[in-house]
């Protein structure tokens, strides 16, 4: 096999699409967990998902009215709600019980007849139940749900891999799980580097605001990352890091900032200190150059990001995304291509990411302005980023287009 860290020849930039694909077989799915229903959202099933009684698991009325028995009229008697056990006596032939949804029918019960298409008449101390006029008879299992409609004991239900959403649970829970053996979300160590930055107010003094650790936090965990990811500023100290990323038991360690060659630019020297292969080292990608990828010995993946904002959500699109993916057991999502509004310049070699918008009325990928490297402006009004090839593309030209996801953080 092609050993993937001859990709990052030094001084020889990745191509994306490569950095993308060694980023994804960087790392094998976690090994699979038990958790409580309500802790599995996020993540896959990692074994199949059979069902643990018949759904419904008894025949049930669909309808608020009355369990009926033979075509009628009918002699009235008793009440059944949801959640009540009928009586084992069958109800006997012209006989009805009124009954509400969701309740289990009476055994000899034929049909339900809905209460707007009923009309009772006190007939002496009896009480009689009538078709209403001008309403049909029910026909024999009018109205009810029949035991196993859904699903039979056993039934497989949902395949290993499949993710869990609300409607999985809910499904689970209806078919009798308290818990789940999932793929888990993996848990990540987010480092961010650089004494410049400001946790609070204004840009002053020639400091920023640190704006990664806030995008990052709920981003990384809307991409997969366990709600467990924690996100620390480091001060631009080489050993500090060195304890930081050597003492981490996380399933995957990003870093922002410091990857360049700048005088405290230490994650390379920490990167080697530490024996760690570099797989990607440059990406041949605008903006996002310097982002890099290695496997720490125990085989725990760091992500390098650049500490220009916009060039760190490259790097969170081409290498921690495809990672946590192949962490988490999830698949990669379908590749689309939507045609561009308007021409963009490319870089003679490189691909470029760039933030877009989706027109309403012709959905053609709109590019946006403020798509600098340290800006955020563009991608904070984006639907999307869009890959242009090295060379560039014409306006009407279908680029792939990258969903930046943060549309379910939790
Ligand atoms: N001589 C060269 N200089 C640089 C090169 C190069 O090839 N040769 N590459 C440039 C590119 S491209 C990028 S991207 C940056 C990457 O630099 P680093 O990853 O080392 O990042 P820093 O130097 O720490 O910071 C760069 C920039 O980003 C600001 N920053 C950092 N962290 C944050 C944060 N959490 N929130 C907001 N802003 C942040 C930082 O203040 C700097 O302005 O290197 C170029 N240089
Ligand atoms: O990655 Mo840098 O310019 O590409 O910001």
């Amino acid at each position: 096999m092609e050993d993937p860290a001859a990709a990052a020849e030094p001084g020889g930039a990745t191509p994306w699409p490569e950095a993308r694909r060694i980023a994804r077989d960087a790392a094998r799915p976690l090994s699979p967990v038990t958790r409580p229903l309500a802790e599995t959202t996020g993540t896959v099933l990692a074994e199949p998902l059979a069902a643990l009684s018949d759904l419904p698991s008894f025949d049930t009325s669909a309808m608020d009215g009355w369990a009926v028995s033979g075509p009628g009229p009918w002699l009235l008697s008793g009440e059944l709600l949801a959640g009540q056990r009928p009586g084992a006596a069958p109800l006997p032939d012209g006989h009805a019980i009124r009954i509400a949804t969701g309740a289990a029918l009476p055994p000899g019960a034929t049909a339900v007849l809905r209460s707007e298409d009923g009309r009772t008449e006190e007939r002496g101390p009896a009480g009689w139940l009538h078709v209403a006029d001008g309403c049909p008879k029910p026909e024999p299992g009018q109205d009810v749900r029949p035991r196993g409609q859904e699903c039979r004991s056993g039934d497989h239900l949902l395949a290993s891999g499949t993710p869990v959403t609300p409607a999985l649970i809910g499904l689970a829970a209806a078919a009798g799980y308290d818990e789940l053996t999932v793929t888990p979300r993996p848990r990540v160590d987010v480092l961010v580097l650089g004494d410049e930055l400001l946790d609070d107010g204004p840009p002053r003094d020639g400091r920023v605001r640190d704006a990664l650790g806030p995008l990052l936090t709920p981003w990384l965990r809307a991409l997969g990352a366990g709600p467990d990811t924690t996100v620390r500023r480091l001060h631009d100290d080489p050993d500090l890091l060195h304890q930081a990323v050597g003492s981490s038991t996380a399933d995957l360690i990003i870093t922002t900032g410091g990857t360049a060659a700048g005088p405290v630019d230490f994650v390379h020297l920490v990167v080697h200190r530490l024996g760690a292969r570099l797989l990607v080292d440059g990406v041949a990608v605008r903006p996002g150059h310097p982002m890099l990828l290695a496997l720490l010995p125990a085989g725990r993946p760091l992500v390098g990001l650049p500490g220009n904002p916009l060039a760190a959500v490259t790097g969170v699109l081409t290498l921690a995304a495809p990672l946590l993916r192949a962490l988490g057991g999830r698949p990669d999502p379908v590749p689309y291509a939507v045609p561009l509004a308007e021409p963009v310049a490319g870089h003679p070699v490189d691909t470029r990411l760039i933030p877009v918008a989706f027109d309403d009325a012709s959905g053609a990928a709109r590019p946006l302005r403020f798509r600098g490297p340290a800006m955020l402006r563009g991608l904070a009004a984006a639907d999307a980023m869009a890959v242009i090839p090295p060379g560039g593309a014409e306006a009407g030209a279908a680029v792939d287009i990258l969903d930046v996801g943060w549309g379910s953080a939790s």
